[in-house]
């Protein structure tokens, strides 16, 4: 039995490109649905992750652009906020988990229960099954929300239907839906509330270094929030400047864990000079900028910009070493964070809005160092995106692999012999990883790839365990903690200075 029975955006069905921009559109405004009474009526901690998922249920809203607004209109802080905040995610993590045991303990199908109402039985699972929540209050709570939500005539079903799942475990229940399922993949899917063709593509990617054996703590990682983490910009601010009380990242020495609280409550985060970001996404724009001295004057480039957190390392990380910076997005809306993302570190920096496909016609050979954060499945960040993991579908694989390579392609026109471009994802699919890697190199023989593992080891405060990946680097987050990015550097050698003319050696 599959744990992925339905997926994000059930009201979809429409091209990618329409999604994003309605969700841009949405900004972050979830459930427009008329029947639903505002929240303001009844902006409890329960009913705000209810409007969470059911954004992401019936409207494909994204969920870390809702909660956060849903939290400021409610004015919700401290426990309550991070209840809130665990309810929603969690859930919607578990999706599949859940959804599985409500079909179970029904006895219905999915599609034969009211959408909102599943919606708030997942709430009520996740409190009964994920969270230590005791059962009478996990049980009333949830009945209670029936009548506020218009779901009246639902009662008697959710109440039945949450004291049959109080009546087992996680373990428990997980054992009963496991009765049967012999496939290893399968089961683990169902364990861990993975769709299966994420589990099985996660273990080719461990597989790909010998590691096989991690896939369980791998996914098991990504039901575990991350940490946030956060780096001073250099020439900005100091990793010392954000308080002795929280620790340092353990690789990238820009970096500290952030103190309980929201990070954007520091005013160094609030200006811009202290970014809330990810120790991967922080390495993989250091192993770019550091791999070898800056020369005043070089010219770099992000290709893929939006929303600005590795532009705008990389923008500072330019400025002290005297290089100009450019950066590029597709998405009008995304170009405008990168914007708003640079404003801090150098307001001047040039910013354009166009397809990265066509950088190595408008400029062939035109930069340095080329940073190509490539559009990719993300799933390497499930822990820090929800419900990311039942959005995803094995055929944007394809679709995304070949718009990875036409952007490398292009990417490696636009480099200057002699330069160095970092392919980074922040997923290990192989197909999306060294499978890009490799189909583009086969047809440029000229291209080198850099041993990005030995340059990290010149970046990073500790040294990283890392698998051995041809000269690329796997990040892992059961491993280092990190967003699983994937980077390799690559070169074009410059050509050697061409022999002088036999005349001009007076021969
Ligand atoms: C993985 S994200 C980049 C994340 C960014 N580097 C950061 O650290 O904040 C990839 C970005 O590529 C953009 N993108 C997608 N297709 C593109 C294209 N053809 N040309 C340029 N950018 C594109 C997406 O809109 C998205 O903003």
């Amino acid at each position: 039995m599959s744990p992925a029975p339905r997926r994000p955006g059930r009201a979809g069905g429409d091209h990618r490109d329409d999604r994003r921009d309605r969700r841009d559109r949405a900004d972050g405004t979830a459930s427009r649905d008329a029947r639903r009474p505002a929240v303001r009526e009844q902006a409890t901690p329960r009913r705000i992750a209810f409007d969470v998922v059911h954004a992401v249920s019936a409207e494909d809203a994204y969920a870390n652009l809702v909660l956060p607004q849903r939290l400021r209109r409610a004015s919700l802080h401290g426990a309550d906020a991070a209840f809130a905040t665990e309810l929603a995610y969690g859930t919607l993590r578990r999706r599949g988990f859940y959804d599985a045991v409500i079909r179970e303990a029904s006895g219905r199908d999915l599609d034969a229960i009211d959408p909102a109402a599943l919606d708030l039985l997942c709430l009520g699972a996740h409190q009964l099954l994920g969270m230590s929540t005791p059962v009478h209050a996990a049980v009333d709570e949830t009945v209670g929300l029936t009548r506020p939500l218009g779901l009246a005539r639902a009662t008697g079903f959710v109440n039945a239907v949450m004291r049959r799942i109080s009546e087992r475990t996680a373990p428990e229940w997980a054992a009963r839906l496991l009765r049967g399922v012999d496939d290893p993949d399968e089961r683990l899917a169902i364990a861990t509330a993975h769709p299966v063709w994420v589990v099985v593509a996660l273990r080719a990617a461990l597989e790909r270094e010998g590691r096989g054996g991690e896939l369980e703590a791998l996914l098991e990682s990504d039901n575990v929030p991350a940490r946030v983490t956060l780096a001073a910009l250099p020439g900005l601010a100091q990793p010392g400047d954000l308080g002795e009380e929280v620790d340092p990242t353990p690789y990238s020495p820009l970096g500290r864990r952030a103190a309980s609280g929201d990070p954007g409550d520091d005013p160094a985060v609030a200006a811009g000079r202290v970014r809330v970001q990810d120790e991967g996404s922080q390495l993989a724009a250091l192993a770019l900028s550091r791999a070898r001295p800056v020369a005043a004057g070089e010219r770099w480039l992000d290709l893929c910009a939006g929303p600005g957190g590795k532009a705008a390392l990389l923008a500072a990380e330019a400025r002290a070493g005297g290089a100009r910076f450019t950066a590029n997005e597709v998405v009008p809306a995304r170009a405008g964070l990168v914007q708003r993302a640079l404003a801090a570190v150098d307001p001047a920096v040039e910013v354009r809005t166009a397809d990265g496909r066509d950088i190595g016609r408008t400029d062939r050979h035109g930069f340095d160092r080329i940073l190509l954060d490539a559009p990719c499945t993300g799933l390497g960040a499930l822990r820090r995106r929800p419900e990311a993991r039942w959005r995803k579908r094995p055929d944007d694989v394809p679709e995304l692999a070949a718009l990875q390579a036409e952007l490398l392609d292009a990417a490696l026109d636009a480099l200057a012999p002699g330069g160095l471009l970092a392919y980074v994802t922040c997923s290990p699919h192989p197909d999306e990883t060294t499978g890009v890697v490799d189909r583009v190199l086969d047809a440029r023989p000229e291209v080198v790839r850099v041993d990005t593992a030995a340059v990290l080891a010149g970046v990073t405060r500790a040294p990283l365990d890392l698998g051995s990946l041809d000269g690329a680097v796997q990040l892992w987050p059961h491993r280092h903690g990190t967003d699983a990015m994937f980077i390799q550097l690559l070169t074009v050698p410059a050509a050697p200075p061409s022999a002088p003319a036999a005349d001009s050696l007076g021969a």
